[in-house]
């Protein structure tokens, strides 16, 4: 809707981490985009994904001005993701989420159109390939992202544990210690089915290294838990005038005649 895009332009026209070169010069394969379902393509190829996350490596949860990160250790191979689209073994070194100032809007990807009051990314990189994410954010197939879309219902338990933490980060660069937290609590019930496609970072650097997966199934949020992301702030404690964290999502890119390949028909 125009007032979703005027939230998004006036957010990459204000904030810091939108100024400076744009467009990755002949990026032709950029994200997030918006998945027509009819024009996906089955591809049986595609086997199901194999997450296997320690909770023992989940480290600490920072507001890095634009999200907030829950960061991994990620110099072992104890939380990884393998299958669906993917050759190699990938390591998950974060998550994090993208929302709207309100539920009409805030996902970054679009299924028909639609769209999602929030979306959570779980970022990999390839670790039978690269030794940091550094190196493996720079390589043609060096990341993987698992999409998943937040709906609004039931209260989300595994969520809330998160949710209670968000306050001791409210501004920029705060951090607390994050520890045990199982991130497969945020997959929804059924991760077979998914949409593959070869896309970029949503934000700067833009780097085109990342083979989206996107999960049909949205998890469900309440209202409430929401709202509570809302309360984050752009901001860091020292800056007079405090921004709402909201709207922290990028407008959609061309499809650039690439193919959206789908795991279930
Ligand atoms: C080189 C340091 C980059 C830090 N930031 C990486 C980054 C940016 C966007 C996404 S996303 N939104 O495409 O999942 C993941 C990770
Ligand atoms: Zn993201």
């Amino acid at each position: 809707c125009l007032k979703m895009q005027k939230a998004a332009e006036h957010n990459m026209n204000i904030h810091p981490m939108w100024q400076g070169p744009l467009a990755v010069p002949g990026g032709d394969r950029q994200s997030p985009i918006d998945i027509i379902q009819r024009k996906s393509v089955f591809d049986s190829e595609l086997k199901p994904l194999v997450p296997d996350y320690d909770p023992d490596t989940c480290q600490q949860m920072w507001n890095n001005g634009y999200s907030f990160l829950v960061e991994y250790d990620d110099t072992t191979d104890k939380s990884t993701l393998k299958g669906g689209p993917l050759q190699d073994k990938f390591r998950l070194c974060q998550f994090h989420f993208h929302w709207g100032e309100c539920n009409d809007w805030g996902s970054e990807h679009t299924v028909d159109r639609r769209l999602f009051p929030a979306e959570l990314h779980l970022v990999h990189w390839n670790s039978d390939k690269y030794s940091l994410f550094e190196e493996a954010v720079m390589e043609d197939n060096g990341l993987a992202v698992i999409g998943v879309f937040l709906k609004v219902g039931k209260r989300h338990e595994g969520l809330q544990k998160l949710v209670d933490a968000l306050p001791a980060i409210r501004h920029k660069e705060s951090i607390v210690e994050f520890t045990r937290f199982d991130a497969a609590c945020l997959l929804p019930s059924n991760i077979d089915d998914y949409w593959a496609y070869h896309g970029s970072l949503t934000t700067p650097p833009l780097t085109e290294s990342v083979s989206w997966i996107v999960m049909k199934q949205p998890i469900e949020v309440s209202h409430d838990q929401l709202a509570v992301f809302r309360s984050l702030l752009f901001t860091s404690a020292e800056e007079e005038v405090q921004k709402s964290m909201v709207n922290n999502f990028r407008v959609q890119q061309p499809l650039r005649g690439r193919t959206v390949r789908s795991s279930f028909s």
